[in-house]
């Protein structure tokens, strides 16, 4: 997959599945690393058939690899598409198969679709999302509370690929209202001052949004449609907006997931021996009153290190386990035990008690599973999977976004001479080296009332990360900058 996703229009790179659907394993990153920064022709060569050998890859024409190809709307997609059939066709036997300007959770899906047997065509895709949501509508009790013209949903595409593919699954479904905006068809440039990850950072209103959208319900796709993150925008007299972020978008999850799951254990006591356990996974940056709301309503909260590829290996633990970034990167995992248990429970309750509340329940939790994309977190199902829960439970936004208090909270990056002079440990919750830092840290935290603060070195710039939380937002701030002043001072430039 090429994009860049969140980041400028003038960068670009790629994103690897693997035949699961899911990320590069992450035994093969450094090699990766090593191709990327190969000196020159003959050393990626040789770099390759060192490779092939050590992971006895054989190339003896028997075995025709299909690799699957996509791009977002960066122009330079087309040049990048070119060179990767290139490298494609230079291996006997290996086809490379176009599949367009997608969205990366699409090409994930996709190659996930096709080792299962299916077609995996676009066509599929979107037909496989919209008859879930139906499904999930279908099965609100009563019908929906929710009149859909008055109920729009305004969605910023950041000038991506999102937009447009949102456009086309709209056409599909019906008790939906969704306008898009800054969808990629327009002049507006990708991300920027749009899209998810601008909306998250700065909690400002995208560009093409005003005091004429105060209190409607909106969202953000990120360039490559991998993340979401909700909005309201509050007034008409700044142009800060109230984020309904990843964390949210877990609980909302969490508690319908939750609510389905009790409603199906209400059944006769005959399969009490099979408890499904159900988790949720958050990093460090998941604000803690989320933590707090989640641990509340009795789940299990996992913490692990910063990046998806950490979580949803996590989340893969669980029978049904839900992980998601702050930043709207997330989605629902569900084990194969407990989907052919649960079509069997189905199967059971469909001749025994059909239409019961029971069977409502597996019915809608076989739709979620089919709704929401388990290869890689992807901004159009989880967007579909909210809606249907909001119009489920009749709730607003606001009554969403109301579920629990955010506590204030600051970010703020560092440069120093070598970042990765820190290593974290404790889901990179604490400091191990250099020493004396944490200890330094602890004693600032302890300052501030509900005062939490951690660093951790970037794994995507050459900074060194500071957040830090607290009971108001002053306090937020000063704390976390005091914790940046800690780093200059162990780690600065200009220390020694
Ligand atoms: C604080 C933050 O937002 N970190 C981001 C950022 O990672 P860093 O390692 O913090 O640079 O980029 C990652 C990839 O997009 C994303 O997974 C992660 O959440
Ligand atoms: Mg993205």
């Amino acid at each position: 997959m090429m994009t860049a996703s969140h980041n400028k229009i003038s960068d670009n790179g790629i994103k690897i599945a693997d035949p699961s659907g899911g990320m590069l394993t992450q035994q093969w990153e450094p090699f990766a690393d090593a191709l990327a920064n190969a000196p020159d022709s003959d050393r990626l060569l040789q770099l390759i058939v060192e490779f092939a050998e050590k992971e006895n890859i054989k190339f003896d024409g028997d075995f025709r690899p299909e690799i699957l190809l996509g791009r977002d709307t960066r122009p330079s997609g087309e040049s990048l598409l070119e060179a990767a059939k290139q490298g494609i066709h230079s291996i006997v036997g290996s086809v490379g198969s176009d599949m367009g300007v997608v969205t990366t959770p699409q090409l994930h899906w996709m190659v996930r679709a096709r080792n299962k047997g299916m077609k995996g065509s676009e066509l599929e895709y979107f037909e496989q999302l919209s008859s879930s949501f139906r499904c999930l509508v279908d099965l609100i009790p009563g019908g929906s509370k929710t009149d859909s013209a008055e109920n729009k949903l305004i969605v910023d595409g950041a000038h991506g690929v999102g937009g447009e593919k949102l456009d086309s699954l709209m056409k599909l479904l019906d008790g939906l209202n969704i306008e898009v905006r800054n969808s990629g068809k327009g002049t507006g440039i990708l991300n920027e001052g749009v899209g998810a990850d601008f909306v998250q950072k700065e909690k400002v209103v995208p560009d093409n949004f005003d005091s004429n959208d105060i209190g409607k319900r909106c969202a953000s796709l990120d360039g490559d449609a991998d993340r979401l993150v909700y909005f309201t925008v509050p007034s008409a007299d700044s142009s800060k907006i109230d984020l309904v972020d990843g964390d949210k978008i877990l609980s909302l999850f969490a508690l319908y997931i939750k609510e389905q799951l009790s409603l199906l254990s209400t059944t006769g006591a005959e399969d009490n021996s099979y408890k499904p356990h159900l988790g949720v996974v958050q990093t460090a940056y998941a604000n803690g009153a989320s933590t707090d709301y989640l641990k509340g309503l009795g789940l299990e909260v996992a913490l692990t290190p910063t990046g998806v590829k950490y979580l949803h290996e996590k989340a893969a633990e669980y029978d049904i386990g839900i992980y998601f970034e702050a930043n709207g990167h997330g989605t629902i995992l569900f084990s194969e035990r407990f989907l052919s248990w649960l079509e069997d429970k189905n199967k059971e309750l469909a001749s025994a008690s059909e239409g019961s509340q029971q069977q409502k329940a597996a019915l809608r939790l076989l739709a979620v599973s089919k709704l929401i994309n388990q290869a890689v977190g992807d901004a159009l199902s989880v967007l579909l999977l909210v809606e249907a829960i909001l119009q489920h439970k009749g709730w607003s936004i606001q009554y969403w976004n109301g579920l629990y208090q955010d506590l204030p909270s600051k970010q703020i990056k560092v440069i120093v001479k070598d970042r990765t002079a820190v290593v974290t440990t404790n889901a990179e919750t604490q400091v191990a080296s250099p020493q004396g830092i944490q200890e330094a840290i602890n004693s600032e935290t302890a300052k501030y009332p509900w005062g939490r603060s951690f660093i951790r070195p970037s794994g995507t710039e050459d900074v060194i990360r500071v957040y830090a939380e607290a009971s108001t937002q002053d306090a937020a701030d000063s704390l976390a900058s005091s914790v940046a002043k800690l780093v200059d001072k162990y780690l600065g430039i200009s220390s020694s």
